[in-house]
């Protein structure tokens, strides 16, 4: 059980009653099915009539009836990943219990900065590690470029560099693979997320999550995985894998942004006014901090193009932080 990513945590939830109930981690969701990973290897989960699989995340632990698999409860997370998806009323979950997210990305055209950004205050809101894993480093004249733009994301921000394919890139990723711990991929379609999986659980040949080509011209992939799943690895942990996203829109996520732009979120309690929006006020602690150069005015504009879109986007009842602007001003989408 622990090499599933059952802990402490999970444990101290059970109830006296329940301790010889079946313990499984949900594998894949799907519209009308469930799988989960137990002691005995994959099996179906059978849901009542009353539950939806859309209310599960791949990582979740369930307790269910030992002879029949019929889902009893689902125990609490210690972490969610979960996105807003346009149009849609109840965000649409990533991944549950995660203990480190792999924002994946190659060493091309498919970089973006801004959108690695956008992954890194959903990892900082659900409070998983975030980690940059930057592919085909083989296929790069020079990686440093790469690293450095990465680094300069986010304070104290862990940056990797490797090739998928070969074996050593489990050896880079050893650190947040351990036993017992949980990481999930995200990353675009093409940057490797299923050649990484398939490395990191040493899956070979029908085993093997299929992985595709990418179009020439752009770097973009084809959308080969479709489907999120969990996969236990060599070093005795879990690894999730996701399809590749296409857009990232931001919701409720002011903590994550917080702690991505960390060097703004310090100065602000020092701005004269509560609701500074560090732009023109006087007695702005950020602009005086862009004045002595402890602040990038690069960075203040990024800083402020996603304060933004997360307020757009964030209801009015999820949250003091979500929603300063008064609602007139709010823009039309
Ligand atoms: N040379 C090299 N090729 C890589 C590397 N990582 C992935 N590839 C190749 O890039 C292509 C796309 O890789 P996938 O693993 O399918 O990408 P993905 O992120 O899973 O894509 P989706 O399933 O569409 O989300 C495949 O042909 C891989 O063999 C790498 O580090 N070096
Ligand atoms: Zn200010």
């Amino acid at each position: 059980m622990a090499a599933l990513g059952w802990s402490d945590f999970f444990d101290a939830q059970l109830g006296a009653d329940e301790t010889s109930l079946a313990r499984l981690r949900i594998a894949t969701v799907h519209r009308s099915r469930l799988t989960a990973e137990g002691p005995a290897g994959a099996v179906k989960v059978n849901l009542p009539a009353t539950s939806k699989t859309t209310d599960f995340a791949v990582g979740d632990w369930v307790l269910a009836d030992p002879e029949t698999r019929m889902f009893l409860r689902r125990l609490d997370r210690h972490a969610l990943l979960e996105r807003k998806t346009e149009g849609a009323r109840v965000p649409q979950l990533i991944a549950a219990n995660v203990d480190t997210l792999f924002i994946v990305t190659s060493c091309n055209d498919d970089f973006n900065p801004a959108r690695l950004e956008r992954y890194l205050a959903l990892a900082n809101e659900a409070e998983t590690q975030p980690v940059i894993v930057l592919t085909k480093a083989d296929q790069a004249r020079t990686v440093t470029p790469f690293e450095e733009q990465a680094k300069a994301l986010q304070r104290g921000l862990s940056v990797v560099t490797l090739n998928a394919k070969t074996p050593e890139a489990a050896q880079v990723l050893a650190p947040w693979c351990g036993p017992g711990q949980t990481v999930a991929l995200v990353g675009s379609s093409g940057v490797g997320k299923s050649t990484l999986l398939n490395t990191l659980a040493n899956k070979t040949g029908e085993d093997a999550q299929a992985t595709g080509g990418i179009r020439e011209d752009d770097a973009k992939g084809r959308h080969t995985t479709t489907a999120r799943s969990l996969h236990t690895t060599q070093a005795g942990g879990c690894v999730i894998d996701t399809p590749g996203i296409r857009t990232l829109h931001l919701s409720d996520v002011a903590a994550g942004l917080d702690v991505l732009f960390a060097e703004i979120a310090e100065l602000a309690p020092d701005c004269k006014f509560r609701d500074c929006t560090h732009a023109h006020e006087p007695g702005c602690a950020v602009q005086a901090g862009i004045a002595a150069g402890s602040v990038m005015p690069d960075r203040l504009e990024r800083w402020r193009k996603l304060a933004d879109e997360n307020q757009d986007n964030t209801p009015q009842t999820t949250g003091p932080r979500g929603n300063k602007k008064p609602q007139g001003k709010r823009r039309k989408r």
